[in-house]
């Protein structure tokens, strides 16, 4: 039986840099942000709502959808933002569980889920064992500002959207702290591969 790990953390938390060290292992790793962007290509299902809902302002030229006026949409109303989770979440549930299920197929070992919202979205009872990539919210605000160009307004709108990294803490099974350097993440990560005897 293939072990279902899931892998959050909060926005720049560090999730894709933990994520990027597991798949160099070979692990597979699902990745949630990712099946969010395929989910609303233009002519799918959810790019029609959201076109719908918000109107075709929030479209590029080319029909895609853009994202940082959506994001400056959704980050500043949270009722705009649930209304996307309610069309976008759905569809990635589905991407994500298809993806799950070609891994297993595959004899994968190990699956992991690398989802931003687990525990904001009571999605925990998809994995057997959480793992959180934690920083202070001081690092977390300045990686995010540098990372997006963002102002410190628009960083703190992102990090309000989400519970409070500090809050996810006793809700996971395993705690990365990733205010260090990138090798001290690396090693506390070999440490957790060793001690769950994780096999990709
Ligand atoms: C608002 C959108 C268009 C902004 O796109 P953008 O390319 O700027 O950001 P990206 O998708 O790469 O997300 C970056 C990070 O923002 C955070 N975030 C994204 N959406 C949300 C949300 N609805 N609530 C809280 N945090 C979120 C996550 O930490 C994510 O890792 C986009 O994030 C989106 O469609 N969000 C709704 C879907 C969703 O919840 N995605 C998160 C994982 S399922
Ligand atoms: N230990 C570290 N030291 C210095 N910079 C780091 C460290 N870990 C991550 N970063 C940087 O912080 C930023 C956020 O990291 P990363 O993209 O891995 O976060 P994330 O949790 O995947 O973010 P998101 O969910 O928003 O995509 C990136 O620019 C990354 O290069």
């Amino acid at each position: 039986m293939a072990k279902i790990i899931g892998l959050t953390g909060g926005i720049a938390s560090g999730k894709s840099t933990v994520s990027n060290m597991l798949k160099e292992k070979g692990f597979t790793v699902i990745d949630a942000d990712i099946a969010a962007r395929e989910v609303v290509n233009v002519g799918e299902e959810a790019y029609k709502k959201i076109v719908q809902e918000f109107g075709e302002e929030i479209l590029h030229e080319d029909l895609s959808i853009n994202r940082r006026k959506l994001g400056e949409i959704v980050f500043h109303h949270e009722d705009k933002r649930l209304l996307l989770n309610s069309i976008v979440h759905p569809a990635v549930r589905k991407y994500m569980n298809d993806k799950k299920e070609e891994a297993i197929s595959a004899g994968k070992k190990s699956v992991i889920l690398d989802i931003p919202l687990l525990f904001e979205s009571n999605l925990t009872y998809l994995v057997e064992k959480t793992i959180l990539v934690f920083v202070e919210e001081g690092i977390q605000l300045k990686r995010l500002m540098e990372r997006n160009q963002f102002s410190e307004s628009e960083a703190k709108a992102r990090m309000s959207a989400q519970m409070p990294l500090k809050d996810k803490i006793s809700l996971a099974d395993a705690v990365i702290d990733n205010n260090g350097s990138i090798n001290e993440t690396a090693i506390q990560l070999n440490k957790l591969i060793n001690c769950w005897e994780m096999i990709p």
